[in-house]
């Protein structure tokens, strides 16, 4: 079945597909825990960041990491359809592409926390002892 409509070009291609990207965004928010675990996870470290008065490059390299994880966490989602369309029987490879791609995932959430740890020690170590000696 070809279901791609190619009569739609220039501009009005290009707001489809961001509504087609939006629309993905959506699904797998409502279908994957891990994605909104990590979205309210990155909404904290945000937060945390501008109470704390992080400075702006260290604020730049946050958004940053939050952006690659949950873009790799959509990925991660991506394969995970994929591989799911191709075979509903265990295969070898579907195990592996699966935890190859989980494993990219984990990769960049370990960075993550060692990048939010470097960040915050500091800021929060200070926040704590202003605390306790008011
Ligand atoms: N078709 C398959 N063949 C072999 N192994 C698979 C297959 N589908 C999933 N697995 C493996 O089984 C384990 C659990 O996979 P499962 O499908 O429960 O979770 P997932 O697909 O990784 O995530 P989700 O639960 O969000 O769909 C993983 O190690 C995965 O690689």
């Amino acid at each position: 079945m070809v279901w791609k409509d190619k009569k739609i070009k220039g501009w009005r291609r290009f707001f489809h597909s961001f509504r087609y990207a939006i629309k993905g965004l959506i699904h797998a928010l409502q279908s994957e825990q891990n994605i909104r675990i990590h979205l309210a996870i990155a909404f904290g470290v945000i937060i945390c960041a501008y109470l704390l008065s992080i400075p702006f490059v260290q604020k730049l390299i946050l958004f940053l990491t939050i952006g690659m994880v949950i873009a790799l966490e959509l990925m991660n989602t991506a394969v995970e359809r994929i591989v799911n369309l191709v075979t509903e029987d265990y295969h070898p490879l579907a195990k592996q592409a699966k935890d190859v791609a989980a494993a990219a995932v984990l990769i960049a959430s370990i960075m993550a926390v060692i990048i939010g740890v470097l960040i915050f020690y500091k800021p929060l170590i200070a926040y704590f002892v202003e605390v306790v000696t008011k």
